[in-house]
């Protein structure tokens, strides 16, 4: 109540200070300063006080699409003398991504974790990029196939009580494969006893939902005002639990024998043998000549469990979804399964992994129409001139809407918002421009973990693909995708399985 009452005072502030003051600016698509005509400003405003004000959280995202019928390419507002511009066009994402000068990230404080990749300023940032950018190379992430492969096998063994036929929600068993697949692989570590797993995965997406608000309300982004609200009560809650897992996995990295790079069980059985020369991610930290302190380490081990987690998890569970309701499309991958790998499916590696090529497909369709993160931003360190009118300023908020982006009708055709692998063949991925696909970003300031995710999720389908068949109830047109700082289905992922 006490926030509506605020967004309303704010909305009549808004007003006052349109009407009478001036003090905001409002761009049209040519970059031409549009003080004085008003309907498409009161269109965007009365989106946004929709939203802000009226929106259930699965129909957000569709309603903040209706900005592309106003503005086909971007919109950018001055508001208290802070430029904001939200981009949905692949030549104007081309030049902020090829810019040294968007390279910071805005809402830094929300994230809490400061030293990490997520929050920490330009400077400090370029730094740890550069040292965790070694632990994601090509060679270290090859190195970590057998661990994924290892726990997917144990999810399949447990899974096998789900024979009967009966629907089951396949997200917390998938998100207990994520968790260990990230302890075992990033941090090299098994044996840290996750009490309460479920209570651990709803504590973390209650953090990244709290963020994602407290992102999209400007004025709650100060901390002075923020700390007044349920929700930073809650979120503190929620932070806590996830932060005391964080340090368990720390300690237990730190305890165990750093020369044997095997992964092992709590009884110290070997359960994947691995190159000594491998390192892991957490050796980066731990080891690295210029030591990182220990709460550098936890703001990134942090961050690393928090930008990997969900994203992961949702990303595997919504291939399995949309492959269970197209049969067809399940059918070919399971086909391109059984000729890639044979009889040998415990052995993956990367060039098997490569050699499926429909499940690529597959994968970059998910992440098009259902992308992980529907929203994500940038912050300018200085003027930066992107061919929209004025330059921005310094300090100007970029948000990067790829979930418009991804389902543009110029871009992506007129069936832009069907489930389509055939997006993603040679053909048509040569005739379209790569800025029209960023579900990862790019450029310096992209997803570190883009490769990590890549591979995880496709050793993880493979194996649960070659052992059942996923079928389900739900139909395309039961989905809604929700926004938090992760994409939410508006459904469960009820899925049955038989055994192939
Ligand atoms: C499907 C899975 C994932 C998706 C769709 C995804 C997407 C993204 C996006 C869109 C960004 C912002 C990029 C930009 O501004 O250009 C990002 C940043 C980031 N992601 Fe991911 N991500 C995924 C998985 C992962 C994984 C597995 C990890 C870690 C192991 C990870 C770690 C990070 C980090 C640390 C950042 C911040 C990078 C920086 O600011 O330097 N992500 N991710």
């Amino acid at each position: 109540m006490i926030l509506e009452l605020f967004l309303a005072a704010l909305y009549i502030l808004f007003i006052y200070f349109k009407v009478f003051r001036g003090s905001y600016i409002w761009f049209d698509n040519n970059g031409e300063v549009k003080r004085r005509k008003k309907s498409k400003f009161w269109n965007i405003l009365t989106t946004m006080y929709d939203y802000l004000l009226h929106t259930k959280p699965e129909d957000r995202l569709l309603k903040l699409r209706g900005f592309h019928k106003v503005s086909p390419r971007f919109f950018r507002v001055k508001f208290w003398k802070i430029d904001y511009v939200v981009i949905y066009d692949p030549e104007l994402l081309k030049k902020v991504f090829n810019s040294q000068v968007a390279c910071q990230r805005p809402f830094r404080n929300c994230f809490q974790l400061e030293k990490g990749l997520l929050s920490s300023e330009y400077h400090s940032w370029k730094k740890s990029r550069k040292l965790l950018n070694g632990g994601f190379n090509l060679n270290i992430l090859k190195g970590l196939i057998p661990i994924f492969s290892y726990y997917t096998g144990t999810l399949i063994k447990e899974m096998e009580q789900h024979l009967d036929g009966k629907e089951f929600d396949l997200l917390l068993p998938l998100s207990k494969l994520t968790t260990n697949g990230i302890s075992g692989t990033i941090m090299n570590v098994t044996d840290v006893e996750v009490t309460d797993l479920e209570k651990l995965i709803a504590e973390v997406a209650i953090f990244l939902d709290l963020t994602c608000k407290r992102m999209l309300y400007p004025f709650l982004e100060k901390d002075w005002i923020y700390r007044w609200t349920k929700s930073y009560k809650r979120e503190q809650e929620a932070r806590e639990y996830a932060m005391a897992y964080g340090d368990e996995l720390i300690a237990a990295s730190k305890k165990r024998n750093r020369k044997d790079k095997s992964l092992v069980d709590e009884n110290g059985s070997v359960i994947v043998k691995r190159d000594e020369k491998v390192e892991f991610i957490i050796d980066q930290l731990l080891n690295h000549e210029e030591k990182f302190t220990d709460e550098e380490i936890r703001d990134h081990v942090m961050t690393l469990l928090a930008t990997s987690s969900e994203t992961t998890t949702r990303f595997v569970a919504t291939t399995l979804l949309q492959l269970a309701i197209n049969q067809q499309y399940q059918q070919k991958v399971y086909e391109e399964i059984v000729d890639v790998f044979g009889d040998s499916i415990e052995n993956i590696d990367y060039d098997k992994l490569n050699a499926c090529r429909y499940l690529e497909m597959v994968l970059k369709e998910v992440l098009r129409l259902f992308t992980s993160v529907p929203i994500y931003q940038r912050e300018t360190i200085d003027k930066l001139d992107i061919g929209i009118g004025k330059p921005l300023d310094k300090g100007a908020k970029i948000i990067i809407f790829a979930y418009i982006l991804h389902r543009r009708k110029d871009l992506w055709g007129k069936n832009s918002g069907v489930f389509d692998p055939e997006n993603f063949s040679s053909e048509r991925t040569a005739e379209r421009d790569p800025y029209c696909y960023l579900p990862f970003g790019a450029g310096p300031r992209n997803c570190i973990g883009n490769r990590f995710a890549m591979i995880a999720a496709k050793t993880e389908i493979i194996r649960l693909l070659h052992a059942y068949k996923f079928s389900t109830k739900i139909k395309d047109t039961d989905i809604k995708q929700g926004l938090s700082l992760t994409s939410r289905l508006s459904v469960d992922y009820l899925m049955s399985i038989e055994k192939r």
